[in-house]
């Protein structure tokens, strides 16, 4: 079991502070979901956890080490992303030997199974795989090391509707057979909703959300209604959003409704998903919304 621990992380290029104070620790055997709109860091930090990048400030701490220049915590952490870290001449079945040498827990039968489930050929060499399939290849590899922290940076990216499929069944598969913790970023929040223990939020730098996704849901309703009977039983409530359908209003709120207060006839209380949780807590034009 690893624990890991992000202590005051502050991360900036230049003038942008891009994570702003973040500590944060990961449960063990837990699936997360790491979510925050185009640029909010995600990248970043998990870049950051993986010592890829240095952070400004703060520290990173596995099973209590730090992981700067530390091989052997790092080799509990794999991150799959979009960088190619493969030589473009080496073959797919080279590229799992290779993947052994660091993480000598690599299940070959694993990763056998999963490039014939995908239709990956092995002798191909990195440099003619499609984008999809270089994804594929390092989902494979992700699923078959034996790290106990496994960071996926859009996992699907270029993967058809099937495979993006296949992928979250065999990762369900492997985590139900060999529990470890997953870090899932990735903006297809629909389809991962089901399987995400745990959301972390990043908004402006900072990490809104860490809670379990049955929290977040079971304090997190739309009111629905004519618009006046609408804004006056959520008035005083904490509102993040709201649409406008017709001559009808849905009001998003997050947090607890007062059980006091007399619903309308004419108004409905229903709960929402974690994507339009996630689309009105970062999609604010103006403040309305607080945590
Ligand atoms: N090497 C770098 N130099 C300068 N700025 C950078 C660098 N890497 C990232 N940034 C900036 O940091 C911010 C966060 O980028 P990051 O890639 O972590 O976001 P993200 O949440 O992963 O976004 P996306 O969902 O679009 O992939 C962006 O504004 C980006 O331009």
């Amino acid at each position: 079991m690893t624990e890991v621990s992000l202590n005051q992380i502050t991360k900036k290029f230049g003038k942008q502070t891009v994570l702003n104070d973040i500590s944060l620790q990961l449960k063990p055997d837990t699936i997360y979901g790491l979510l925050g709109r185009n640029g909010a860091g995600k990248s970043t930090l998990l870049n950051i956890l993986t010592n890829r990048i240095p952070a400004s400030s703060g520290s990173v701490l596995i099973d209590g080490q730090t992981n700067i220049n530390n091989d052997r915590v790092l080799g509990k952490i794999y991150l799959m992303s979009e960088a190619n870290l493969y030589p473009n001449r080496a073959k797919v079945f080279q590229i799992f030997r290779q993947t052994a040498h660091f993480y000598s827990g690599f299940d070959f039968e694993l990763a056998h199974q999963l490039a014939s489930k995908f239709g990956l050929n092995e002798n191909l060499r990195f440099s003619k795989l499609s984008t999809g399939y270089r994804s594929i290849l390092k989902d494979i590899i992700a699923l078959s090391v034996d790290a106990e922290l496994i960071l996926l940076d859009e996992p699907t990216l270029g993967l058809d509707a099937n495979h993006r499929e296949l992928f979250y069944r065999e990762l369900v598969e492997t985590y139900a057979q060999r529990p470890r913790t997953f870090v899932i970023s990735t903006h297809l929040i629909e389809e991962i909703a089901g399987m995400i223990e745990n959301v972390l939020l990043i908004r402006d730098g900072k990490l809104l959300l860490d809670d379990t996704a049955e929290n977040l849901l079971a304090q997190s309703y739309s009111v629905t209604g004519p618009e006046k009977e609408v804004q006056e039983y959520t008035a005083g409530l904490n509102v993040i959003g709201h649409d406008n359908l017709g001559k009808l209003r849905s009001d998003y709120v997050f947090g607890q409704l007062d059980e006091e207060r007399v619903l309308p006839d004419t108004v409905t209380v229903e709960g929402i998903d974690l994507q339009k949780l996630f689309i009105n807590l970062t999609g604010q034009t103006d403040k309305e919304g607080q945590l």
